[in-house]
């Protein structure tokens, strides 16, 4: 996920536009680094970030030259350095607050997932339109009237909002959400959602990423054809 920044939230140093590709790149290298640090691992090859995070060593290399970052020969990179460049470049050093709208199977699971926290990301609202949910506890948040959704964006300083609503109300939730002035949102609405061009804007469609997966593994089963991966 890229988090959305006004020029004034972007860390000083960080104006890069970096490759769609080599974001995604970034949370995995991320992880492993993170995993590294708590091991109190110092160095790591761009051999073994690759292995370790699934992706190949060329890859590693050109990533993190975006970032202005070489590595020693010999050596290889800094664990902690690294961990702290990526970060920043991911806007991760930023404190970023989320809002979930719709408290159901999906927007409660999500609501109560412990790892947002750990990387970055701090759920400080949760609301719902219905009465019976309105109220209620789930995990250590109450859940908000969708009604007071302005409000609660303004009182939680929420800066992104996870749509985790049925698909006929998840626009006009969505104009709402933009028109509070919250610019990240990421959605797991099954329909297009229209927003301006200043909003960032991020679909979760766990449907399709099952049917590109389908298309590769059949893809691996025809003799012949060429062995590609998704993600590769
Ligand atoms: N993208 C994916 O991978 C993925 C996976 C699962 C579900 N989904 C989608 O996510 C959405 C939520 O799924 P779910 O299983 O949690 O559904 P759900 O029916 O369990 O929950 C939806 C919740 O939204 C609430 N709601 C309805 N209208 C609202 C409004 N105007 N404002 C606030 N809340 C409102 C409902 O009261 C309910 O609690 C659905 O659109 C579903 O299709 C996407």
């Amino acid at each position: 996920m890229i988090p959305a920044q006004t020029p004034e939230d972007r860390p000083a140093g960080q104006a890069r536009q970096l490759p769609p590709a080599t974001v995604s790149r970034l949370t995995l290298y991320l992880r492993t680094l993170n995993a590294l640090l708590a091991d109190g691992v110092e160095n790591v090859s761009s051999d073994a970030l690759a292995e370790s995070a699934g992706v190949g060593s060329a890859n590693v290399r050109k990533d993190l030259s975006h970032l202005g970052s070489y590595g020693t020969r010999g050596v290889g990179y800094d664990v902690a350095n690294l961990s702290r460049q990526i970060a920043q470049a991911l806007g991760l050093t930023h404190e970023w607050r989320v809002a979930i709208v719709g408290a159901g199977n999906l927007g409660r699971a999500l609501a109560r997932y412990a790892g947002f926290e750990s990387r970055g990301f701090d759920v400080v609202a949760l609301l719902d339109a219905d009465q019976m949910v309105i109220g209620t506890e789930i995990g250590w948040l109450r859940v908000s009237d969708v009604a007071n959704l302005e409000s609660v964006l303004e009182s939680t300083r929420a800066n992104m909002v996870v749509l985790a609503l049925p698909a006929q109300v998840a626009q006009s939730v969505c104009d709402r959400v933009v028109e509070a002035g919250v610019h990240s949102i990421l959605s797991f609405a099954p329909v297009a959602l229209s927003v301006p061009e200043h909003v960032n804007l991020r679909k979760v469609d766990m449907a399709t990423e099952l049917q590109i997966l389908a298309y590769h593994a059949q893809r691996l089963q025809e003799p012949g054809l060429e062995r590609d991966r998704p993600g590769a």
